[in-house]
């Protein structure tokens, strides 16, 4: 479960004080989640969000991803979307953690996953990139492929015993991916701006078969755009037994195209970006897997789920499903 930071009610009276968004009725953990420490607030105005952040988070990056969540809230994506003190600031601090509310948007992600839920995805993810053009503060992908062969060599001693030869497996991926990554030695660059860079299915709600909205913005970054795509081709369109599902894939590009249609660079770009996207999340996920204690309150995620769809994309270099 995800609730690191247990928070006395004294100091969340006093924090909720600094707000006008009526009166505390509850407030309770939620368990979803690995990174950071949610509570769902109720007040008696609405029910909100209330995050402590706690792992990967830099502080001094918060009011960048709170300022997104705001921009493309503004505009019309459905995002949470912060909510100021009485004071106007979106951040502040309680039981010793940087903190902030948000709205709470209804709907659940999807269990079973098909091919409308994918092009719901992929058509609100290019909303996403179209609106994010006007938010023109940058932020450095701190999980790009700089990031990768240091996180290897930190999981280099024990990787294998995980998976006999998983790491000499990434170390050849990477061999390949890093000199053919867009904008490397002759690869053109492509067209970049903000991405949520974790648009996982628990990261997507749906009402019924319509998708309501988009969370957890704490991975998004300033990067190629197509990276966002080939990373949400890696986390929607494999089934349980980590096979591709081509109608997945298809219906992802569509949705994605029937709002903004992606270049012949992009094209061409795809099977090395969601490579490269299977090792940031083959590589994280083993991190998690070493790092974290036995009585650690969340389970680590499986890096060997990701490693499946890294043979999957190396096998498949022309990606003849496009
Ligand atoms: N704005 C919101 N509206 C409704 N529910 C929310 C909202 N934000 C978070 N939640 C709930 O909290 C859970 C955890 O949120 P979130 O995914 O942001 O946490 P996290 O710890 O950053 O997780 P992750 O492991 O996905 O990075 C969600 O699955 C959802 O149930
Ligand atoms: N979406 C990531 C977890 C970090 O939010 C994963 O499944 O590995």
């Amino acid at each position: 479960m995800a609730v690191y930071t247990d928070v006395p009610p004294d100091e969340l009276s006093r924090f909720l004080g600094g707000y006008d968004i009526g009166e505390p009725v509850s407030c309770h953990g939620i368990a979803e989640g690995v990174e950071n420490s949610n509570f769902l607030l109720r007040t008696t105005r609405a029910d909100y969000i209330l995050t402590l952040y706690e792992r990967r988070v830099v502080p001094g990056e918060l009011p960048w991803f709170l300022g997104l969540m705001l921009y493309l809230a503004q505009r019309g994506l459905s995002c949470p979307r912060p909510v100021a003190d009485r004071a106007g600031s979106t951040l502040g601090h309680l039981a010793g953690r940087p903190a902030a509310i948000t709205t709470f948007l209804q709907g659940t992600w999807p269990r079973q996953i098909t091919p409308s839920h994918c092009e719901a995805v992929g058509a609100a993810m290019a909303r996403l990139h179209q609106d994010g053009q006007g938010y023109t503060a940058e932020r450095r992908n701190g999980l790009g492929p700089a990031a990768w062969p240091p996180l290897l060599e930190s999981c280099r001693a024990q990787g294998d015993q995980v998976q006999p030869g998983l790491v000499a497996e990434i170390d050849a991926a990477l061999a390949t991916v890093l000199p053919s990554w867009p904008g490397q030695g002759g690869h053109p660059a492509l067209p970049r701006g903000q991405i949520h860079a974790d648009l996982f299915p628990d990261n997507v709600f749906f009402i019924d078969d319509r998708l309501s909205g988009l969370i957890d913005f704490y991975f998004a970054c300033t990067d190629w755009l197509a990276y966002d795509l080939a990373i949400a081709l890696n986390a929607w369109c494999f089934d349980e037994s980590a096979a591709f599902c081509p109608a997945r894939a298809q219906a992802m590009v569509r949705g994605y195209e029937s709002v903004r249609i992606l270049t012949e660079d992009e094209r061409r770009a795809l099977p090395v970006l969601a490579t490269g996207a299977s090792v940031r999340f083959t590589l994280t996920r083993l991190y998690d897997w070493i790092n974290t204690p036995p009585d650690a309150l969340v389970t680590p995620k499986d890096p060997l789920d990701y490693l499946a769809r890294l043979r999957f994309f190396r096998a498949h270099p022309a990606m003849e499903w496009l």
